[in-house]
């Protein structure tokens, strides 16, 4: 199992984390009470003292907000409180807090919010079974428009599984418990949340071992420690030799992920293209070597060389016979693929057969659009990309600000590092090639393309503004001494 550190739970697995804790002797309200305090403390934190509307729904994310209503009571603050529906309709822990809650309570209207310097969003959580109440949707439109809000486990309007928000309204800060949802990393529910934190209430981490959780979020704890290591007596095979397969329209889509491969550590990176693109690709290219690919039977002969351990086609290749033939022939080898790109479209009318192909690691590496000629685009994005893995038996993944990279296992990763500077042409070829280049060094397929996307991630993070796609391979080596020099 992976590190459950940054694993990401859904409501059910939270709400069997909540049943394992209770049933270990936990009182449900002491946890609620620990919950609603730490909102409180994160609000304490970030805030001076001043009037603050506190809106509770009638479940247990409302009886969250009766906590903090009266803690913040206690440190002295001004404090409103509006409830959803009538009072004695909340139960349990909630009822139980309700109680406790010394002040007067409010319909939830909008004269709740009257000269509110700060809104508790208590309405819904982890429960929210339905879209959202028009009144709710407008009452939550005049909060946004009139104080910072703060929204208790997710902002209401936002499904904690899939990431969608409708109806919802940007929050300052979000706090969550024990472990983050899916929801604080997909979108569009990620920038509804603002900064997450993650508070301790006192479910022990154990839980996890009975919860198998199989989503997380992307972090080098994931994977580091099967990252490749540099043997002191290994010599440049010893570190692979990664193979990218380069078409003669657009060179530079391959040169960038042949830069990618060989800054990821590759020991020896090969672009193979076309008789007439070969000048174009060794004008360019020094340490990374060019060879010409004749026609497809010198290509297989090329393939059956053992010490290329790993391949790409995809960018710049060009849609088309010559294309898929070849992706065909590199899948054949079993040896590990990426496809990405072109590769992947041209399959956009025979997906049968590219999926019956795939028997040896393989990475697939689709955008939105490449993702639906080939595979079923409806669903969250964890579900379609979780669908995808399984139909095709290849690593997905499914790129964007939220990419989620899921294995045929049904595992899934969601990265949250990318910043939006990577929305430039050719960065997504570095990735393919970055993620070639720790296939090459023989890294799982799963958790290559994870420490890729992370990678890939950081590194456009550390350059910052003005960002192309040449300067991402150059920024790799400052990224891994980073990451490493923290061991
Ligand atoms: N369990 C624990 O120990 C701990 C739990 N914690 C907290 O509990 C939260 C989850 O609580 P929850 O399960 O009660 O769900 P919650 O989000 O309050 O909503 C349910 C209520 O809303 C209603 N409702 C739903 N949708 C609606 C709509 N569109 N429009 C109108 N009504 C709608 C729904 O009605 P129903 O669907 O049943 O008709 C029900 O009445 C979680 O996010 C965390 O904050 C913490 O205290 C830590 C300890
Ligand atoms: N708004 C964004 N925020 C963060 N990352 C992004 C954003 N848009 C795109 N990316 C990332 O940039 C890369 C773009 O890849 P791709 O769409 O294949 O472009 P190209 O074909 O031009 O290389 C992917 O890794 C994707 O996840
Ligand atoms: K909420």
């Amino acid at each position: 199992m992976l590190d459950t550190q940054s694993a990401l739970l859904t409501v059910n697995q939270m709400t069997e984390a909540d049943r394992l804790t209770i049933a270990a002797g936990t009182a449900e309200e002491v946890l609620m009470e620990r919950a609603g305090a730490s909102v409180a403390r994160e609000i304490i934190k970030a805030w001076p003292p001043c009037r603050v509307a506190v809106l509770c729904g009638p479940g247990n994310n409302g009886g969250d907000g009766f906590v903090v209503a009266r803690h913040l009571a206690d440190a002295g603050w001004d404090v409103q409180v509006g409830v959803l529906g009538p009072r004695d309709r909340l139960k349990g822990a909630a009822a139980h807090h309700a109680r406790l809650w010394s002040g007067l309570t409010a319909p939830l209207t909008p004269a709740v919010l009257d000269s509110a310097d700060l809104i508790v969003d208590a309405i819904f959580g982890a429960g929210l079974s339905r879209a959202l109440d028009g009144p709710v949707a407008e009452l939550l439109a005049i909060a946004a428009r009139t104080a910072p809000i703060i929204a208790i486990d997710v902002p209401s309007g936002v499904i904690a599984d899939s990431g969608e928000a409708s109806g919802a309204v940007a929050a300052k800060l979000t706090v969550t418990f024990f472990r983050k949802k899916p929801g604080h990393l997909l979108l569009p529910a990620r920038h509804f949340c603002g900064k997450v934190v993650v508070a301790d209430i006192g479910i022990p981490p154990s839980v996890l071992d009975m919860i198998s959780p199989q989503t997380f979020e992307n972090d080098p704890i994931l994977w580091r420690g099967h990252f490749p290591i540099l043997s002191g007596d290994g010599n440049k095979f010893t570190r692979g030799h990664a193979l990218v397969w380069g078409g003669y329209r657009m060179t530079g889509a391959a040169r960038l992920a042949a830069r990618g491969a060989a800054r990821a550590g590759a020991g020896l990176t090969t672009v193979t293209c076309p008789e007439v693109a070969l000048g174009v690709y060794a004008t360019a290219l020094t340490s990374i070597m060019v060879q010409p690919l004749g026609d497809q039977a010198s290509f297989v002969k090329l393939l059956a060389d053992e010490r290329i351990t790993g391949l790409l086609i995809g960018p710049g290749a060009g849609v088309g016979e010559q294309t898929r033939e070849s992706v065909l022939a590199m899948l054949a080898t079993g040896r590990p693929t990426v496809l990405d790109a072109d590769a992947l479209t041209s399959f956009q009318s025979d997906p049968e057969t590219l999926m019956a192909s795939i028997s040896g690691p393989c990475v697939l590496t689709p955008h939105n659009g490449e993702f639906a000629r080939l595979f079923d685009p409806c669903g969250d994005k964890l579900l379609r990309t979780r669908a995808a893995a399984r139909r095709s038996g290849a690593v997905i993944v499914l790129k964007g600000a939220d990419t989620v990279i899921a294995a045929p296992d049904g595992r899934a990763i969601i990265n949250s590092n990318a910043p939006p500077t990577l929305a430039t042409a050719g960065s997504g070829d570095v990735l393919a090639g970055i993620i070639l280049g720790l296939l090459a060094q023989g890294m799982e397929p799963f958790l290559a393309a994870a420490a890729a996307v992370w990678l890939h991630g950081e590194a456009a993070r550390t350059f910052g503004p003005g960002l192309i796609a040449e300067d991402l391979p150059d920024l790799l080596p400052k990224v891994l001494g980073t990451l490493f020099s923290q061991i």
